[in-house]
């Protein structure tokens, strides 16, 4: 099972290696405009989800944001101990 650091470890080679057909890779070039949007959309998701559907749904749907915000990151510049420095 993958977990949140090795998430963001792939997604830190991918936005290095910037293979082809890479979702990352692109969502990184539309901008932290774009991904930030990506980002409101996916929390209005996880609202919905856990107020009206399943727990798997949720679950699902939470993953989705946790990537987009790890995509925030990358887009930034940010790493995960900027955000840990926080918690
Ligand atoms: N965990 C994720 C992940 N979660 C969400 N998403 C993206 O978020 C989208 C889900 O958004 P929606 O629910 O809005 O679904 P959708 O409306 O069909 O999608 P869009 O039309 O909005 O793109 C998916 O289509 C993916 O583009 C993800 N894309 C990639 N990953 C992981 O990231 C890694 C790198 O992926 P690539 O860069 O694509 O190789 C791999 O391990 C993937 O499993």
């Amino acid at each position: 099972m993958k977990t949140f650091d090795a998430l963001f470890e792939e997604l830190s080679e991918k936005a290095r290696t910037r293979p082809v057909g890479s979702g990352t890779v692109a969502e990184l070039d539309q901008g932290v405009h774009a991904i930030g949007k990506k980002i409101v959309e996916e929390a209005a998701e996880v609202w919905m989800a856990a107020e009206h559907e399943s727990d798997e749904r949720t679950a699902e749907e939470v993953s989705q944001l946790l990537y987009h915000l790890q995509v925030l990151l990358l887009a930034r510049g940010l790493t995960l101990a900027d955000v840990y420095a926080h918690l």
